[in-house]
């Protein structure tokens, strides 16, 4: 068994390549030629990449793709997508294909607030808080003047700051709630300082705090942080048409296509076992644009789900309906992105996203990523509800089949012709490929 090690850290990046080949894989030399071949050829460049994160030992690729032709507010769009999973660039841009000859799509922002929270102890009389805490709050945003000016005058900052009882659910534990307006940045770096300076100025306050006992004014600040359910930071995509200009669907015509979506949909609402693949599905869509816009995918999933369930049982993203012979299709969704901050104007391939975007505010960008997310679902559901999923997305995997059997160029060529008129499943494509290969 290897040893652990103590400052690796301090190693450099080609001491820790060689420590990691050494110690965890059979072939140091391969190893190493692997990790170095993913290095970029300008050392500038490379180091930039270096910098990001820590311990880096080489770059991970993922493909950026396009889907093209989203009509969004009636401004046409080409999303860039980075993502490991085929065939989602592919629904996106057939769905957007399909919706662009229908009105396209239309986004709307409904909020834009961000929350954060100091999570504190305080063993005492609530009264004697809830008074300390109204003389105190002008202080708190006093404290943090500083770190919310610049933002004041982009026409964000502290929106408010709320004292909270949770020791019903917890002994002795309160928050003060404080909600945000980050404009065109995610908001965390800034949301995090605001608090851990609110959070200081209290705990002085408190120990200065003449009405509190001694044990009171030992109040004990556990964690500042903001939070990623957001549910007040939520956008709207929908689209809508009627129902006979769905057209006939793989054979089904529009109505029975109309009803059989929106009873899928429905299926996803009440059913928590679909809803999670249905929601996965729509992230398929989000998470790509999320990736390529250089933002955090993990602060958008938590917030996401956390929505899904937000009223005690987790249920659909989207929603389905047909009124009066209109079909409508739409999500709402909480995304808290940012077009300035962390990666946004430091990855080069992430500046160029956004250039494709056409620079979009924050606030586009929420349009811009509910939509993504929208089409993805409506491609899903609609190869479920029709052909099955696995016809297209074979069709799309069946490239990385035939990648990992070794096939040549011409191969493939002779291949996907064949699969255009046979359903690809792992099997088939293999024998597939034998029986071309044992012809030769
Ligand atoms: C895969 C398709 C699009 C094929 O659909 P198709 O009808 O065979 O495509 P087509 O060859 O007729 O082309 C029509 C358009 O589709 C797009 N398209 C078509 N092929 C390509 C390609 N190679 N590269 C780029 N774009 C492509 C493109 O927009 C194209 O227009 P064009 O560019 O020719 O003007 C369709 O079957 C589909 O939308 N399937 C859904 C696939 C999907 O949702 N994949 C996600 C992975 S499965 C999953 O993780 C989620 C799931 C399903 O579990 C969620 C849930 O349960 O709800
Ligand atoms: N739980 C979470 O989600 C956490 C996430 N993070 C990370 O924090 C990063 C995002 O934090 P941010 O504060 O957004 O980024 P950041 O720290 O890079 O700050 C963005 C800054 O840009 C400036 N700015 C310039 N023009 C602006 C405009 N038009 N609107 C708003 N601000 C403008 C502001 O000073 C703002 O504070 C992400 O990398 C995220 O992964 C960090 C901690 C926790």
């Amino acid at each position: 068994m290897t040893a652990p090690i103590e400052g690796f850290s301090k190693l450099g990046k080609e001491d820790k390549i060689r420590w990691i080949a050494q110690h965890y894989t059979n072939n140091s030399e391969d190893t190493i030629a692997i990790l170095k071949q993913y290095w970029h050829s300008d050392p500038k460049l490379q180091n930039l990449h270096d910098e990001f994160i820590e311990n880096t030992i080489t770059n991970f690729y993922l493909p950026l793709g396009i889907a093209p032709n989203f009509l969004i507010n009636n401004k046409l769009y080409a999303i860039p997508m980075a993502i490991e999973e085929s065939s989602v660039v592919a629904a996106a841009s057939k769905a957007a294909k399909y919706w662009h000859t229908r009105g396209g799509f239309k986004a709307t922002v409904l909020g834009t607030e961000k929350v954060g929270q100091v999570h504190f102890m305080y063993e005492g009389d609530t009264e004697k808080l809830g008074h300390f805490f109204k003389r105190v709050q002008p202080k708190l945003l006093e404290s943090v003047a500083a770190i919310t000016k610049n933002m004041e005058k982009r026409g964000g900052g502290i929106r408010n700051i709320a004292l909270r009882n949770k020791s019903a659910d917890l002994e002795n534990y309160f928050q003060l709630h404080c909600t945000f307006e980050t404009q065109d940045a995610m908001g965390a770096n800034f949301i995090n300082s605001c608090l851990e300076g609110i959070a200081e100025t209290f705990k002085e306050e408190a120990q200065l705090y003449d009405a509190f006992t001694q044990q009171e004014k030992d109040l004990e600040i556990v964690m500042s942080i903001l939070s990623n359910n957001i549910p007040n930071c939520l956008v709207r995509a929908e689209v809508s048409c009627p129902v006979t200009d769905l057209k006939a669907q793989d054979g089904m015509e529009p109505m029975d296509f109309a009803q059989k979506m929106v009873r899928a949909v429905n299926m996803a609402k009440v059913e928590p076992y679909r809803a999670v693949t249905h929601n996965k599905g729509i992230m398929n869509g989000i998470d790509a644009v999320i990736l390529a816009t250089g933002n955090d995918f993990r602060a958008i999933e938590a917030g996401a789900h956390a929505y899904a369930a937000k009223d005690g049982q987790y249920t659909s993203l989207t929603h389905a309906s047909i009124d009066d012979g209109i079909f409508k299709f739409w999500i709402e969704i909480p995304l808290a992105v940012g077009t300035v901050g962390g990666l946004t104007n430091l990855h080069p391939l992430v500046k160029l996203a956004l250039e494709i975007l056409q620079h979009p505010t924050a606030k586009e960008l929420m349009q811009i990523v509910a939509v993504a997310g929208l089409a993805q679902n409506f491609g899903a559901v609609r190869s479920l509800v029709t052909t099955g999923i696995q016809q297209g997305h074979m069709k799309m995997h069946l490239l990385n089949i035939l990648n990992q059997l070794g096939a040549t160029e011409s191969e493939k060529h002779k291949l996907i012709a064949h699969f255009k008129n046979h359903t690809a499943t792992h099997s088939a494509v293999v024998q597939a490929f034998n029986e071309l290969r044992s012809k030769k």
